[in-house]
C-alpha cells in the first residue's frame, strides 16, 4: 500500500503554546515532551491535548511508551524536555511528585492494580484518604472507603478481604475504588481490562463508562483492548514513531493511511471489534432503543 504521510487530527501549529490561562477545556496538555532512558529515546517532541469530560483511549505497540507517558503526566517521570500541564498547573516545573499540589485531583489505576498486599481492600482505599485528609475521623474514613468499594461494583464483604483473596477482576475494582477515593476529576487507567475474560472486561468497560458519566470524569485510558476502544472511548490517541501521530474518533483514524493504524483497526481483531459494535448498534436500533438508554451501558 502506498504510504501517504499521516495527517494528525491536530498539527503542532494548531496547539497553542503553554502556558496560557487555564480555561478547563483541556485538563491535560503535553507539549514537546522528550523521554529517554540512556540512548533509548522513547518520546521525541510529543504533543497531546486531552479534552475535559472525554474518555481518551491511548494505543500503540508494545514498548512505544504509553505507560511512560502516563507517568510523565502524573509527575512520576521527569521528561528531558517539554512541558506538561494538568488542570492548569505545571507538572514539569515541580521539583518532585510531592511538590505537585493537584495530586489529590486525579486517581490512578496502575497495571495489575498495585494494591498493598498486607492491607485489606478498605485499608487500601483509605491510604490516599489518610495521606491527603489526615484530619478526618476514623469512622468517616471507613465510611468513605466502604462507599468507594460499593461504587466500584464490589460487594460489601470485599472491604475486609486481602488482595490475594480476590479474583483478578475484583482486584481491578479494588484498585479502581482506591483511584476514586479522593473524588478525582481525572482518572488514569493503565490497561484496566488486561487479563480479564471477555465478559469481565465488558463489565469493567461499562463500569468505567458509568462512573465517567456519573462523576463527570476525564479519563486517560491506556489499552490494547479494541472492544474497549469501540465501546467507551470518545477519541483515541495513537503513539508511534516516538510521538502521538494522531488523535481522533475511530472513523477519523480509519481514514488515515498509516500502516500501524490500518493493521490495528483493520486487522482481523479490529474487524471483529467493528462487527461486534455494528451488531450491538443494529440490535439497539431494532429494539427502538436510544443507545444512551441501553441498560448494558448503565451498569456493570
Ligand atoms: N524506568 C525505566 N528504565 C529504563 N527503561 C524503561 C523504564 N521504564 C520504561 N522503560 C522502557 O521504555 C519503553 C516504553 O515502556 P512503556 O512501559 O511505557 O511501554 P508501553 O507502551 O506501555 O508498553 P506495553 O504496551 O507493553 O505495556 C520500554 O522499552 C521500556 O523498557
Amino acid at each position: 500500500m502506498a504510504q501517504a504521510p499521516v495527517a494528525p487530527t491536530h498539527s503542532p501549529e494548531e496547539l497553542p503554546e503553554l502556558p496560557e490561562a487555564f480555561d478547563g477545556k483541556f485538563p491535560i496538555r503535553v507539549r514537546g515532551v522528550r523521554n529517554a532512558f540512556g540512548d533509548h529515546v522513547i518520546h521525541e517532541n510529543l504533543d497531546l491535548d486531552v479534552r475535559r469530560g472525554e474518555i481518551l483511549g491511548v494505543v500503540g505497540g508494545s514498548g512505544t511508551g504509553k505507560s511512560v507517558l502516563m507517568r510523565t503526566i502524573i509527575g512520576l517521570q521527569i521528561p528531558d524536555a517539554g512541558e506538561v500541564e494538568v488542570l492548569g498547573s505545571s507538572i514539569t516545573d515541580a521539583r518532585d511528585d510531592e511538590d505537585i499540589d493537584i495530586r489529590s485531583r486525579w486517581g490512578v489505576l496502575f497495571q495489575g492494580g498495585a494494591l498493598f498486599s498486607t492491607l485489606t481492600v478498605a485499608e487500601n482505599v483509605e491510604v490516599p484518604l489518610r495521606e491527603f485528609y489526615p484530619e478526618i475521623s476514623d469512622e468517616l474514613r471507613h465510611e468513605i472507603a466502604r462507599y468507594k468499594v460499593l461504587l466500584s461494583g464490589l460487594p460489601a464483604e470485599a472491604t475486609s478481604k486481602y488482595p490475594a483473596e480476590l479474583s483478578g477482576g475484583m482486584r481491578k475494582r479494588a484498585g479502581l475504588a482506591r483511584a476514586l477515593a479522593l473524588d478525582p476529576e481525572l482518572l488514569f487507567l493503565d490497561e484496566p481490562t488486561a487479563g480479564l475474560d471477555p465478559i469481565g472486561a465488558a463489565a469493567f468497560d461499562q463500569l468505567i463508562l458509568k462512573l465517567q458519566q456519573t462523576l463527570d470524569l476525564t479519563v486517560f485510558l491506556i489499552t490494547h483492548d479494541l472492544d474497549t476502544l469501540y465501546e467507551i472511548c470518545d477519541r483515541v490517541a495513537v503513539i508511534a514513531d516516538k510521538r502521538v501521530i494522531a488523535v481522533g474518533t475511530i472513523p477519523e483514524l480509519l481514514a488515515l493511511d498509516h500502516p500501524w493504524i490500518q493493521e490495528y483497526f483493520n486487522g482481523p481483531r479490529g474487524r471483529a471489534a467493528q462487527d461486534a459494535q455494528a451488531r450491538h448498534e443494529a440490535a439497539q436500533a431494532a429494539a427502538g432503543q436510544d443507545p444512551e438508554d441501553d441498560p448494558a451501558q448503565q451498569g456493570a
